[in-house]
């Protein structure tokens, strides 16, 4: 075969007749999103009634919106600070260049001596979304929602009603299934394809399908057995992902399949590029919000039934604080006077994690595949996996999960990653595109669950407008140290696997300053890389803890703020402890709940949610489809 023959033989597998119809159907969706448009901005006098306010008009805040405005009755406001969401944002394959926009609070966590060297600035940087859909108009599209044990450890808190029973309801109320294969596998049971939320499988075309399959048998090697599902009662092991992505293929957020679709209600009121800076209080009972409309005049809105707070896991304890609700010292020392004396801000989790890097398959055309898919703009860039085990013995709870990628040799997207969404510093990003110049990159994100350190959220200043004060604390407690680095040690051995040893995969271990004193692939030099390049996941949350009061609660079981009356928070912010998941479908799964909630409490009917099979999913399985879903899983699954 000629030069040039070569250099084209990957486009076959890349490109296949159904992707270039997908991207043809993304192009016709996102011309009509540039022609059709997301609901105005309301205009609202100061002074103005409604009957429920939501500060926050983000994954869980539209959920909301949609939920409540089914009675007529109701008239109901969100407040948004950001805008409509950017093209960017509503095309899957383009996620990666959402965050540092305008899109994105720009967030950082405060600097340690002992952490984060290896990063930019010496500081995590914590993307969250600024738009109508907050962070679900920017996130990674990674579906996924947890282990049944997570959710019934929340029971143990005096939460009721929270169990995994109680939860798996509204998991399948959110989600619209729209890829029959999914119905194929031994969990769809677990599934719906009658919800808002569109899911469906990765759309891996043929050198994805060849890398996801080389990761399933490597990980079911070194003891991580390959699952159908993520989503199902077993869940130690590895499995391809889901996504939350439409039938036109455009990304599924919540600003799109939730509020879209009703954004003609007449009870619906949308306020956007205007930003909540206070929750007012009178008599320990919530009656409305100061709003900074486009960001300039403030005025006042009142609401005649409740204040709902869904700023997310660093917003919400920002106004909560500027209104009084908080620690007494702290308020007290910022001259805020106090309403009601809560732990809010604290108990702040996330997923931190540190990256595992090998060497993969030694051929320079991959990079030419790599680059060739990132044209398919319908759906996830790369080749991925998730896994999770655990190490501490405990059978059915993991310790740490993992999300592997796989990309081309010298891959430009992999080190825009590294520099911009990981924010690691030139050195450790060169580090890593430099060992494979010539070989794939096999990039795992080993993440670290439930851990020990807990940050904090406090004020900066009583200006609305500054960033508050944000420290994970990650990595403070040895433990999770230690837990972190035996997760990552064990997962370097999937370079001796037999996919991966016969492609002579190395493990990347790179130079980092504050580490050069150790030998490398020591204990003490992992430690050292742990703590040097820990960041975030961008899954915060905890932070108005939902938990009986003598046990650090801000909010009760049916997420009312303790001591001030009609208000309550819902988003990720409630979440006591974390689950072994990416948080998006938990955080709508939560908003669909607190809908329910809140319309029992005003004595509104709520519609019981039947579950849907199947109908109305894309296609019949098609022989190619088949073929090739059971090319990654055949074999593996037995
Ligand atoms: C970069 C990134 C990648 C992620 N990847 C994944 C993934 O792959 N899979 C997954 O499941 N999860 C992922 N997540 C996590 C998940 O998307 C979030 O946990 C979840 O969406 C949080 O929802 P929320 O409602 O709590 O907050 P948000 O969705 O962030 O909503 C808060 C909203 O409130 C607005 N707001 C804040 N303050 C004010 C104010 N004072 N006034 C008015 N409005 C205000 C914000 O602009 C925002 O729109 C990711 C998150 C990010 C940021």
């Amino acid at each position: 075969m000629g030069l040039l023959g070569g250099a084209l033989a990957p486009v076959a597998p890349v490109f296949s007749s159904k992707t270039i119809l997908h991207t043809v159907q993304l192009l016709a969706a996102t011309l009509n999103y540039t022609a059709q448009s997301w609901p105005p901005s309301a205009s609202v006098r100061d002074g103005e009634t409604f009957d429920f306010i939501i500060a926050g008009g983000g994954t869980a805040g539209l959920v909301l919106a949609n939920r409540l405005t089914e009675v007529a009755g109701w008239r109901v406001l969100v407040v948004e600070a950001g805008g409509d969401p950017s093209l960017l944002s509503v095309i899957p394959g383009t996620f990666p260049f959402t965050a540092h926009t305008p899109e994105d609070w720009n967030y950082f966590n405060e600097r340690t001596n002992d952490t984060s060297h290896a990063l930019n600035l010496e500081k995590a940087s914590l993307t969250i979304g600024k738009a109508l859909g907050g962070s679900s108009s920017i996130n990674h599209l990674l579906y996924e929602r947890g282990n049944p044990a997570d959710y019934n450890s929340w029971g143990d808190l005096g939460n009721e009603g929270w169990s995994w029973d109680d939860v798996t309801y509204y998991f399948k109320k959110l989600e619209g299934v729209i890829d029959r294969k999914i119905f194929d596998r031994p969990t769809a049971e677990q599934h719906c394809s009658n919800g808002p939320i569109s899911v469906q499988e990765h759309k891996a075309n043929a050198q994805f399908q060849r890398d996801n399959a080389r990761l399933l048998r490597g990980f079911a090697e070194i003891g991580m057995k390959t699952l159908p599902d993520l989503i199902g009662d077993d869940q130690m092991g590895s499995a391809t992902q889901d996504f939350p992505i439409n039938k036109d293929q455009t990304r599924a957020s919540t600003a799109q399949n939730y509020l879209l679709p009703i954004k003609s209600r007449p009870n619906l009121y949308v306020l956007k590029n205007s930003l909540v800076t206070q929750v007012i209080i009178e008599n320990d009972t919530a009656v409305g919000v100061k709003v900074k409309v486009n960001l300039g005049e403030e005025i006042q809105l009142f609401a005649n039934v409740e204040v709902i707070v869904s700023a997310g896991t660093y917003n919400t304890p920002k106004v909560l604080l500027l209104s009084g609700v908080g620690p007494k010292d702290d308020l007290e020392s910022m001259g805020i006077q106090v309403k009601a004396n809560l732990p809010v801000g604290q108990n702040l989790q996330d997923h931190a994690f540190v990256p595992m890097v090998i060497t993969g398959e030694r051929n320079i055309f991959t990079t030419v595949e790599s680059a060739l898919s990132l044209l398919d703009l319908t759906t996830f860039p790369l080749p991925v996996v998730n896994g999770a085990f655990s190490l501490s013995g405990h059978g059915s709870i993991p310790d740490i999960q993992h999300i592997t990628l796989i990309g081309g040799a010298s891959s430009p997207l992999f080190f825009y990653f590294c520099l911009v969404n990981f924010n690691y510093n030139l050195q450790l990003t060169t580090a890593f595109i430099t060992s494979t110049l010539t070989s794939q990159i096999v990039f795992s994100l080993v993440q670290l669950m439930r851990p020990a350190s807990k940050g904090y959220v406090k004020l900066q200043s009583t200006d609305p407008n500054d960033a508050p004060i944000i420290n994970h604390r990650y990595l403070e407690e040895e433990e999770d140290v230690e837990r972190l680095v035996a997760g990552l040690k064990k997962m370097y051995t999937l370079r001796k696997s037999s996919p991966f040893k016969k492609e002579r995969s190395k493990a990347v271990l790179p130079r980092i300053k504050e580490c050069a004193k150790y030998k490398k692939g020591s204990h003490d030099y992992f430690k050292c890389y742990a703590k040097q390049t820990v960041t975030t996941t961008f899954h915060p949350l905890g932070t108005c803890k939902m938990a009986a009061k003598d046990k650090g609660g801000v909010v009760d079981s049916r997420l009312r703020v303790y001591g001030i009356s009609r208000l309550r928070v819902v988003d990720a912010s409630i979440i006591p402890v974390q689950p072994c998941a990416k948080m998006f479908a938990p955080t709508v799964m939560i908003a669909e709940k607190a809908a329910d909630m809140i319309k029992q409490d005003y004595g509104k009917p709520v519609e019981e949610f039947v579950c849907v099979k199947a109908e109305g999913c894309e296609g019949v399985v098609e022989a190619d489809d088949k073929n090739s879903h059971e090319s990654v899983l055949g074999g593996l699954l037995g």
